[in-house]
């Protein structure tokens, strides 16, 4: 690990048409490690969501946004698209419907690192083959909706890493699919994160899946962050009886990573 990626002190966002003007996020201070995988838990409407897009600079016109995100590693806010890159819950949003799936994951490493659109093409293919996907020569020409759910969300991972980004957010990107797609895309975004040195931002509002392969958990509840720490303290010592009854409901369920610290 080698220094501090971003900062974010006494960070408070709110919507401007928030719920009874309550903020959304609220005096946030949480450190983000040069490669680490972090996990940001909470259940919905927690605020989790509203972190990765003050992150990204995506929030909303006229949200109101106050304290300090301070980038040390880049020394400039992060760019779309070059600086990181973000992978959806519903890849049907993020990939477009009329582009080849080669086209759209060609296009980020064309205009970001200034490739032709043949050499583009050619590092398509090959991410397209690193987000292990069957016969990536075919599947260039393909349109998103002749994919599966899952093979949909390999290409948007590949297209999200197409410009080798320093930061992968992932929110909620693999919600909406079945436990066995689930656990390979899982596998897939750690292998690749672990191989490129990027840092992680994994958003769930699952703390048994996160738990199984993320470096740090930060929980959130009603905009606030309730803790932040190393997997293990956070599993084996919840400082919250928030975070303890969110362990507590995973109690039953066959997640092996999880279950094993309890009884550790
Ligand atoms: N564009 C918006 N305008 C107004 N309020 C919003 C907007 N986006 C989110 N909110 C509100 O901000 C709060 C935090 O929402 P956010 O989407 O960050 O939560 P979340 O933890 O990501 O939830 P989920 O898992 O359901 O996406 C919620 O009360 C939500 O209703």
């Amino acid at each position: 690990m080698s220094g501090i990626f971003c900062s974010l002190r006494q960070l408070s966002v709110s919507y401007r048409r928030g719920r009874n003007n309550a903020a959304a996020l609220d005096r946030i201070d949480l450190d983000i490690a040069t490669g680490e995988r972090l996990a940001i838990i909470g259940e919905s409407g927690s605020g989790k969501s509203t972190l990765a897009r003050a992150l990204a600079g995506l929030l909303p016109k006229g949200t109101k946004v106050a304290g300090e995100m301070l980038w040390p590693a880049l020394g400039h806010p992060p760019r779309p698209g070059r600086d990181f890159g973000f992978v959806f819950q519903d890849p049907g949003t993020s990939l477009n419907p009329v582009l080849t799936i080669g086209e759209q994951i060609a296009e980020g490493a064309r205009r970001h690192l200034g490739l032709s659109w043949k050499q583009a093409s050619l590092r398509a293919e090959e991410l397209l083959g690193r987000v292990r996907m069957p016969e990536p020569d075919k599947a260039m020409r393909a349109f998103p909706h002749q994919l599966s759910g899952g093979q949909r969300q390999r290409v948007a991972i590949a297209a999200a890493i197409a410009a080798r980004p320093a930061l992968l957010i992932a929110d909620e990107a693999t919600s909406a699919l079945d436990v066995v797609v689930q656990a390979e895309i899982i596998r897939l975004l750690d292998g690749l994160v672990r191989e490129d040195g990027m840092t992680l931002l994994f958003i769930t509002h699952d703390i048994a899946l996160a738990s199984g392969f993320v470096d740090r958990i930060a929980v959130f509840r009603d905009a606030r962050l309730v803790e932040a720490g190393p997997v293990h303290s956070v599993l084996s010592a919840p400082e919250s009886g928030y975070t303890a009854a969110l362990i507590a409901s995973h109690r039953d369920l066959a997640t092996p990573p999880l279950i094993a610290e309890l009884s550790s």
